[in-house]
């Protein structure tokens, strides 16, 4: 048997839930194109008929053949002789109350949205606005940051994959905060600007063309703050701000460093952490989101001033703020190479 023949046999078969959003559409054109798992069904919600899926993405058009067919609970019977994962790239709530049935089911789960982020259930009605139907599985959800994720989580069957915002940050500050080199009491300031894309396909006045300029919004209250201060184990100061652009997050972050520490280890702590991580790049100018828009990459640059340090972070929301970062964990938790079916493709604006 050729080697390429094996890998077919040994595909995981995956279904996508929430496919005509803007996440979901990601994970359906990786998934289509990955060489060890294959794209067995796409769905969206209940209320909508059937449609191809290059009506609601043209660009697809001639590329991927595979039709969006309305998601109905009914479909859990039996579920697991089709399929071995399920992607959700729904809203919070409807992930919430679907996780439990397709574990139940018998299925791998990797949940983009933030139902299962926060180990806090405290803090589902602070910063989500409701309170959480099923607390248990909050522990049992390992955070998905694909470069820190443990091999004892990745033996989980849930996976709460890191939010957008959050990517960005945590890969730029957690190198530091592990090394031990942030000033004591030192709270990181961030600020990040996203493409329009971040807050999904659903029509509103404040997305639309002719409102979005830029700005900041979410002071101090926006749900990423506690999902950064949960992964780092200190406060933040986070201000997220809308772009007019359409894909890709810049965060500029800065930060005090410990009397004593060199630009020596500040690079060494980087390099530590992600020398052999294929998914973020150490660039040596400041990132551009036209850089990273198209790709699963995180692009990271530092400069550093006496004990003030300011990081640099860029992103595509849409890939290694949610579908490719999925894709990723996927391909960590089977054995696959860790960024098999994520280097493909280029700009798809
Ligand atoms: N956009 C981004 O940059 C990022 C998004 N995320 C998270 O990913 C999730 C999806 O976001 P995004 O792609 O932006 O959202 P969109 O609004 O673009 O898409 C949401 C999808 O969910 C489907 N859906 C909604 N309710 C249900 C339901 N009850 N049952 C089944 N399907 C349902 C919708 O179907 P229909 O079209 O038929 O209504 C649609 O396909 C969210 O939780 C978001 O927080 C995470 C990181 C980044
Ligand atoms: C521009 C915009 O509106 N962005 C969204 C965040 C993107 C997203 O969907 O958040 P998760 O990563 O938590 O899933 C927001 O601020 O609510």
């Amino acid at each position: 048997m050729s080697s390429s023949q094996s890998i077919v046999l040994s595909k995981k078969r995956a279904i996508v839930l929430g496919a005509a959003g803007y996440s979901g559409a990601e994970l359906v054109q990786l998934l289509s194109q990955h060489p060890a798992i294959e794209l067995v069904a796409a769905y969206a919600s209940a209320g909508r008929e059937p449609e191809a899926f290059c009506s609601l993405y043209p660009r697809y058009t001639g590329q991927l053949e595979l039709q969006v067919l309305p998601w109905q609970d009914t479909l859990l019977e039996g579920l697991a002789e089709r399929a071995e994962l399920a992607f959700l790239a729904l809203p919070h709530e409807a992930s919430e109350a679907l996780a439990p049935k397709l574990l139940a089911a018998g299925l791998v789960v990797f949940d983009l949205s933030g139902a299962f982020r926060l180990k806090d259930p405290a803090l589902y009605p602070k910063f989500y606005g409701y309170d959480h139907a099923h607390p248990d599985l909050l522990a049992q959800a390992p955070y998905g940051l694909a470069e820190w994720i443990s091999t004892d989580q990745l033996a989980q069957s849930l996976f709460a994959v890191a939010g957008c915002y959050p990517t960005a940050s945590a890969l730029a500050l957690l190198p530091l905060v592990r090394a031990g080199l942030l000033a004591e009491g030192a709270v990181p300031v961030i600020s990040a600007v996203s493409g329009v894309s971040g807050a999904g396909r659903k029509a509103s006045l404040s997305t639309s063309f002719c409102e979005v300029g830029l700005a900041a919004y979410g002071f101090f209250g926006h749900r990423h703050r506690p999902e950064i201060e949960q992964t780092l184990g200190r406060s933040v100061v986070f201000t997220p701000h809308l772009g007019n652009f359409k894909r890709g997050i810049l965060a500029t972050i800065s930060v005090g460093l410990k009397s004593g520490v060199s630009p020596a280890d500040v690079s060494a702590a980087y390099l530590h952490s992600y020398q052999h991580k294929p998914m973020v790049r150490l660039v040596n100018r400041s990132p551009n989101v036209a850089d990273v828009a198209g790709t699963a990459f995180c692009d990271l640059y530092w400069q550093q001033d006496g004990q003030q340090l300011v990081v640099v972070s860029a992103i595509d929301n849409l890939l290694k703020g949610a579908a490719a970062q999925a894709v990723q964990l996927a391909n960590l938790k089977f054995g696959f190479g860790e960024s098999t079916g994520l280097l493909a493709g280029g700009y798809r604006d």
